[in-house]
């Protein structure tokens, strides 16, 4: 597995080691011990999830605050996205900053988020499967959001000529400096 660090050192970009041959391909999506390496420490995943989204959804930002703060291990089978993380560790030096990177079927790779961090993806393929693993079980009262757009944050999403398509929760979502926040 190839490993690359973003400009947030903590986030990282997967890239499985893809075994093609005439039926197809194989690759491990996850193995336990490589990805702790890769991490550097122990990391436990306790839930899986899967979503599905047409073209210009976009989900997010969103985090989950201690005692349930989750970490991510998120990739996209279907389609194409392009996937943010933003730095809410107060402490962090990279605070409110985002990276962003694109994640398809095509180039199997995945996206490490720890927890700290907010999370948002808008599809930008016909539609997308979007499959992540969890280091926290799903806690609502937890929940944070913040808005996809705050020009705190300045997040570059890419134009796709039409307007994101955004949940309730996600159109009502406060700015960052507003927000729910870690420490
Ligand atoms: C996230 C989640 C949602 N749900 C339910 C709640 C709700 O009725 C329905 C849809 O929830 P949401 O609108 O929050 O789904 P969604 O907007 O896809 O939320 C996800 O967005 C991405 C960006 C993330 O980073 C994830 O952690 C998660 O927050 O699914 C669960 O039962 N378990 C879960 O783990």
């Amino acid at each position: 597995m190839n490993v690359i660090r973003t400009a947030i050192p903590d986030v990282l970009i997967l890239e499985p080691k893809v075994f093609g041959d005439t039926r197809g391909f194989f690759m491990e999506s996850y193995n336990q011990k490589v990805f702790n390496e890769a991490v550097g420490h122990d990391v436990h995943f306790v839930q899986d999830n899967h979503s599905r989204s047409a073209k210009g959804v976009l989900r997010g930002l969103h985090y989950q605050l201690p005692p349930h703060a989750q970490g991510k291990l998120v990739r996209c089978t279907q389609g194409a996205v392009f996937d943010v993380a933003v730095d809410l560790r107060h402490s962090s030096p990279t605070f409110g900053r985002w990276v962003g990177v694109e994640l398809s079927a095509e180039s199997h790779r995945q996206c490490w988020i720890p927890p700290g961090f907010a999370h948002g993806f808008v599809v930008t393929s016909d539609s997308a499967d979007f499959l992540y693993k969890t280091t926290d079980l799903y806690a609502p009262e937890c929940e944070g959001v913040v808005r996809w757009d705050d020009l705190a944050i300045g997040i570059t999403w890419p134009d796709l000529g039409i307007a994101p398509l955004l949940s309730a929760k996600d159109v009502a979502a406060p700015v960052l400096a507003a927000a729910r926040h870690f420490d």
